[in-house]
């Protein structure tokens, strides 16, 4: 199922956003402090309803499906990563089952796997460190095999080595078949492991494409105003400033 904005707006936020999402990819979303990110990627998981435009998802308009349908098709990590109730960890991965109405046990198993948080299963979700809650928010949303995986700075909290664990886990989702939407701000990141990148610039597409145009040196300069090259070659990309 096609995932598609067209002409997306929100007063301040998001100005004219159009783009259509093909399954079976990783795209990036990328783009300075305020650019909308966020909020477009709350559009796009249908909690933030547009003043203007509409999303949708295979045809259907995301606003006309039931919350229940939406859920299953479309998992979400927002931004903050809190927990807010003192449970054991597996019962906060458990709620990505939520949707589907079961706790069956081979998502939820192969989520914490995926997370590298099986251990944890039966810590109290209050007692993590800052990682491990954004490593067990993810695997929520992993437990619910959603066909699109929407994550707001997935990596930021997380250590080298849980990131690219991350980055290869997602990419196996597209390779069966998901649509992945990141929002990054490590842009060497979004080079060498996304298909795509969407570049916001208060409020506006800047650039969208495969990440060598999209996220080349003319962009970065003129969207994040700091001069950079790139260094390496394709998929070991590295960003250097100055
Ligand atoms: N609830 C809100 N009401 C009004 N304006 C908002 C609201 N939330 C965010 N904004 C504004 O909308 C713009 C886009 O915010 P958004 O959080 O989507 O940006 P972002 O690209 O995700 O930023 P960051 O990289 O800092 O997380 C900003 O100018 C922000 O101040």
């Amino acid at each position: 199922m096609r995932l598609a904005a067209r002409d997306l707006t929100l007063a301040g936020r998001l100005s004219g956003v159009s783009f259509d999402l093909a399954p079976g990819s990783i795209t990036a979303i990328c783009g300075p402090n305020g650019a909308g990110k966020s909020s477009l990627l709350e559009a796009l998981a249908g909690l933030l309803q547009p003043d203007a435009g509409d999303i949708t998802l295979g045809g259907q308009g995301l606003r006309d499906m039931p919350p229940r349908e939406r859920a299953k098709c479309v998992g979400y990590l927002p931004q903050s990563h809190e927990i807010a109730w003192d449970v054991p960890v597996r019962s906060i991965v458990e709620l990505g089952r939520m949707p589907h109405g079961d706790r069956l046990a081979d998502p939820i198993d192969s989520a914490l796997r995926a997370l590298d948080i099986e251990r944890l299963a039966h810590r109290r979700a209050q007692s993590l460190s800052g990682g491990e809650t954004a490593r067990v928010l993810l695997a929520r949303v992993l437990a619910g095999e959603p066909q699109w995986i929407l994550a707001d700075e997935p990596l930021a909290a997380l250590d080298i080595g849980h990131q690219i664990a991350l980055l290869r886990h997602l990419r196996k989702a597209a390779a069966r078949g998901a649509g992945v939407v990141l929002v990054l701000h490590d842009l060497a990141h979004a080079m060498n492991h996304a298909d795509r990148a969407i570049v916001l610039d208060q409020g506006h597409i800047a650039a969208d494409g495969a990440c060598e145009d999209a996220l080349d040196r003319d962009t970065i300069e003129r969207v994040w105003k700091v001069p950079v090259r790139w260094i390496g070659e394709p998929g070991h990309r590295a960003l250097v400033t100055g």
